[in-house]
């Protein structure tokens, strides 16, 4: 899998996604999201593909398995590298996920990595313990969430830095930690609670990490881009 950064294309139309696009002249890894996704259609998946870049397809699907499969089934035309859904929707779900994908991959393409959500970057342990009733730590139920997608043949996980290690021991080096929440050295954590930089997610051995505002909204997003990419520095 493809370690660059994953840039958060967390834009609501075409024209800025391309406007901030046609600031780089290299192949980038892009993550697109409900927000443009629901605006722009999969005619967005297909422009962007075009250009050159690899696709993080984040709709984090959550249903019951039936309709996840289908779903998935059709996403997987798009021909994107990595895509979600919610581990919360259970092991039956995340399998009928991946059969969903296995069916829907065009002949001689690659099937999309397919990872599931484990507690949003943006919960804390107090509130998964009031307001989701799980009375475990939140790293506790992270992990058992990572173990739950292992065993139902999923390749990774999306997660926060702070858990990405014991993820390792738990399921692997192979297995894959996607690490929102990323900020560098003094940047605004905005709505994130599990935030960390580049360098520390490199040494908790996260195998990819997702970066929006702290590039979209940077002075110079190409500058921020390369600054995140040297300190991130890649982890295989
Ligand atoms: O647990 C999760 C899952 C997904 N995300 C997504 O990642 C980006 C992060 O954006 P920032 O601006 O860097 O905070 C965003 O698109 C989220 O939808 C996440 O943050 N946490």
């Amino acid at each position: 899998m493809n370690t660059q950064p994953i840039i958060a294309l967390d834009f609501s139309s075409k024209k800025e996604v391309f406007a901030f696009l046609t600031q780089f002249n290299e192949p980038l890894f892009v993550k697109v999201g409900m927000e443009l996704y629901l605006q722009e259609g999969p005619s967005i998946i297909k422009e962007i593909k075009a250009m050159g870049h690899a696709i993080f397809l984040d709709l984090k699907l959550h249903d019951i398995p039936n309709t996840v499969k289908s779903a998935m089934r059709g996403l997987a035309k798009l021909g994107v590298d990595l895509i979600n859904v919610h581990a919360a929707g259970g092991s039956r779900m995340m399998t009928a996920a991946l059969e969903g994908l296995e069916e829907g991959t065009v002949a001689g393409q690659r099937r999309p990595a397919l990872i599931a959500v484990t507690q949003l970057t943006s919960t804390t342990e107090e509130q998964m313990q009031q307001e989701q009733n799980i009375m475990t730590s939140l790293d506790a139920s992270v992990i058992n969430y990572a173990i739950l997608a292992k065993n139902a043949g999923l390749d990774g996980v999306v997660c926060s830095v702070l858990e990405a290690h014991d993820i390792e021991k738990a399921c692997g080096k192979a297995f894959l930690k996607v690490t929102p929440g990323i900020r560098l050295v003094g940047g605004e954590a905005h709505d994130q609670k599990r935030v960390a930089t580049p360098n520390f997610a490199k040494e908790q051995g996260a195998t990819q990490i997702v970066v929006g505002r702290a590039i979209v909204q940077a002075e110079n997003p190409v500058v921020a881009y390369h600054t995140v990419e040297q300190l991130w520095g890649g982890n295989q």
